[in-house]
């Protein structure tokens, strides 16, 4: 089962950091701007450098080449980058453009320009391409940051299907302590570059 853990795991920023995530739960980050949960979550997917080790199901980080753990510990960005013209080419062969409805676009969607695509749109296409490579852990920045209250329902119910049905394990970094006592089970605040619990909604709103 795809568990995520986290050993003595530092960026430039934070750490040494240990945490686990277990196959199928949702741990939510949250921190003050800048505090370096998207460098975090960079450093996880193998993208930016760090010390320590990250394993997934077992296997290390360091005994697996980059790009073959970034097919497993898929992040998405707050900002999505695009490097085809259209939508379509980032998707997956396969891809059914029913799967598009999920998040309430339109099958068409695929044949757009990303270029038009407005930013709330390539936010959820963005999820949906990673989703679509089916990985083993699903490192969320900022997911709903450009949605509307209908929208960010439907990305939290189609993550958390996901992560039941595939057993994943999520790390997902949010500002509102109200999404993340609806999608997580634990609660994780960045502060000084290290890891503390963070106030449940309901100590926020008391
Ligand atoms: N390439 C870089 N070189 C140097 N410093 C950087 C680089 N990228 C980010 N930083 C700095 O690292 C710190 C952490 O950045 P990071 O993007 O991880 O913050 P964050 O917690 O995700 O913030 P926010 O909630 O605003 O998105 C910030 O002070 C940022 O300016």
């Amino acid at each position: 089962m795809p568990e995520l853990r986290l050993e003595r795991f530092a960026t430039r920023h934070v750490g040494p950091l240990d945490l686990r995530i277990g196959a199928g739960e949702c741990v939510c980050l949250q921190g003050a701007s800048g505090s370096g949960k998207s460098l975090l979550l960079r450093a996880l997917a193998d993208l930016d450098p760090h010390t320590g080790e990250a394993w997934l199901d077992g296997v290390a980080c360091s005994a697996m080449p980059a790009p073959q753990w970034r097919r497993k510990v898929v992040l998405v960005a707050a900002e999505s980058q695009w490097w085809h013209a259209r939508v379509g080419a980032h998707f997956p062969p396969g891809f059914e453009r029913a799967q598009l409805a999920a998040l309430d676009l339109p099958g068409e969607a695929l044949d757009w320009e990303v270029a038009r695509c407005s930013t709330g749109e390539r936010q959820r296409l963005a999820l949906l391409r990673a989703l679509a490579l089916q990985p083993a852990a699903l490192l969320l920045d900022e997911p709903t940051g450009n949605l509307d209250a209908e929208s960010s329902a439907r990305v939290e119910a189609l993550v958390a299907d996901y992560r039941r049905d595939h057993a994943a394990a999520v790390l997902w970094v949010s500002h509102d302590a109200r999404q993340a006592a609806r999608v997580a089970s634990r609660s994780l605040m960045l502060r000084e570059g290290r890891l503390e619990a963070a106030a449940t909604a309901a100590e926020v709103e008391a």
